[in-house]
């Protein structure tokens, strides 16, 4: 496994894709953001146990924030963020994935806007966004083979999420700090 894989990152030059089109593309590492506002200190590490059951998992520091959207007159409870990168043990589609995390935050007693009770100030037991995808370098592994290999640069396979993009400043300093750790 290889450790390196956030190294030389640089989120300014990678390719930006909205999830819609890459639904069935096959994905080996996610870089997610976690975040709650509601008893954070018992979902941040269940929805924790449940990643780590899908391969390897690197976390960034877990911190309390301000919620964005709060104001003056709508005082909202802070949320705690943290930023986790998941090496998954066996490929999965970007569809399959968003699926899992869906499943997790029920898990998690997260409730859609649907169930809960109209309420401004939503209680969000679990939130998990996904920021950035690697994309699987054996997808085409039969193109691969016919063809001479192509070197592809890791930098090439990372893809941003566009409608996560410009990120949040509690994510950035959660990216940041994994790709400065130099996984
Ligand atoms: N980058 C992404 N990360 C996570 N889910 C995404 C992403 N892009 C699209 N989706 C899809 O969008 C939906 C997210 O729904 P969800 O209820 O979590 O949104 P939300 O929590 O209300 O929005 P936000 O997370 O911006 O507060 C899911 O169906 C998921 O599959
Ligand atoms: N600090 C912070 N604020 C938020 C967050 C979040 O994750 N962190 N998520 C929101 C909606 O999901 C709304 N506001």
């Amino acid at each position: 496994m290889t450790h390196r894989a956030l190294a030389d990152l640089n989120l300014e030059d990678l390719k930006q894709c909205a999830p819609e089109q890459l639904q069935t593309h096959s994905v080996s590492a996610v870089l997610l953001a976690l975040g709650s506002n509601y008893q954070a200190e018992k979902y941040l590490p269940r929805a924790r146990e449940q990643l780590a059951a899908l391969g390897e998992i690197q976390l960034s520091t877990a911190f309390q924030n301000p919620d964005f959207t709060a104001t003056p007159e709508l005082p909202k409870p802070d949320y705690t963020n943290q930023c986790v990168y998941l090496t998954l043990t066996s490929a999965m589609t970007l569809q399959q994935l968003q699926q899992t995390f869906k499943k997790i935050e029920s898990d998690c007693g997260r409730q859609r806007c649907s169930e809960s009770i109209k309420n401004p100030i939503k209680k969000v037991a679990m939130d998990i966004d996904i920021l950035l995808i690697k994309l699987d370098d054996r997808e085409n592994s039969l193109s691969n083979y016919l063809a001479p290999k192509k070197i592809v640069k890791n930098s090439e396979q990372w893809i941003i999420m566009a409608d996560r993009y410009p990120f949040k400043a509690h994510e950035r300093a959660g990216v940041e700090e994994l790709i400065l750790s130099g996984l």
